[in-house]
């Protein structure tokens, strides 16, 4: 039924690096060109782990154009995602913290596996950082501004019986359910003639992606400008400090 899937793969968590970006944003390019595919099913290769979200380590201690690049290759994807013309659905199977559940809230539908370690949600506060207004439309759009806004000003991780329960994902299935699900749902949204569905969709996310079309260069500076902040850095390095401490 021309359904592709695109299966991260950036051991050991599937950070979005820059080149990991770059990749994603053409093999999606690629897929909506060729009209042989409809749909794509978006899932990780990583055990355990959707996508630990944005590479830390691109956002810190880098250049200015080095920070202006990144970010906007973090726009492109996530505006290519919001607006693909294919069926996107997310099958998440593992954790997907910020930049992870970002990716996956683009999608149309999300389906979850039951795990209760795999926590979603954008948890940018509790790096001492601020998730951007387009991460927050995303979300509110997904799950209401109440919701949204409890769930951003405390940085919630979501395990995935709430994660069901607030709307963040669909479908919460056994963990070896999660593909044949997706494929299945997948089926129900391709027996929707696409013009319509595509015209649909746009109708409902256009607005959204319109506003950071609108202001691309000047998100990119308002990125790195807050960025560039000391206290910005150091917060990003005690995080990264402690993640790498947690073997030690
Ligand atoms: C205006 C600014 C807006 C910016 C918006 C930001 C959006 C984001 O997405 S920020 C990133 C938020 N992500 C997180 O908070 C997740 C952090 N990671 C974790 O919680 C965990 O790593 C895990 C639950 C995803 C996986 O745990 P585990 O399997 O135990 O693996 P480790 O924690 O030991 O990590 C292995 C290795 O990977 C490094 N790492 C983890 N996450 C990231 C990351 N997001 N970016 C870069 N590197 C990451 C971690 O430091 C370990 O490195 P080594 O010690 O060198 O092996």
């Amino acid at each position: 039924m021309g359904v592709a899937v695109i299966k991260l793969k950036n051991p050991p968590v599937n950070s979005l690096s820059l080149e990991v970006l770059t990749e994603f944003v053409i093999s999606l390019e690629k897929l909506e060109n060729d009209k042989t595919f409809r749909g794509v099913i978006v899932t990780s290769d990583c055990p355990g782990i959707f996508s630990a979200g944005l590479d830390l380590t691109e956002m810190c201690g880098k250049s200015q154009a080095h920070y202006a690049e990144y970010w906007r290759a973090v726009q492109e994807l996530w505006l290519r995602l919001y607006l693909s013309n294919l069926v996107l659905i997310a099958a998440i199977n593992g954790v997907s913290p910020a930049g992870g559940c970002l990716m996956s809230l683009t999608c149309d539908y999300r389906v979850l596996a039951d795990n209760p370690k795999y926590n979603m949600g954008l948890n940018e506060t509790l790096l001492g950082i601020v998730a951007p207004s387009w991460f927050k439309d995303t979300l509110v759009n997904t799950v209401g501004h109440r919701t949204a806004e409890r769930a951003l000003q405390l940085g919630l991780l979501f395990p995935p019986a709430e994660a069901l329960r607030v709307g963040m994902v669909d479908q919460v299935v056994p963990e070896d359910q999660v593909h044949s699900t997706a494929l299945s749902v997948m089926a129900q949204w391709l027996a929707v003639p696409d013009h319509a569905r595509q015209l649909t969709k746009n109708l409902m996310r256009k607005p959204t992606a319109d506003r950071l079309v609108k202001q691309r260069d000047a998100d990119i500076q308002y990125f790195l400008r807050f960025i560039s902040r000391d206290s910005i850095q150091k917060s990003l390095r005690v995080y990264l400090d402690k993640l790498r401490q947690k073997k030690g």
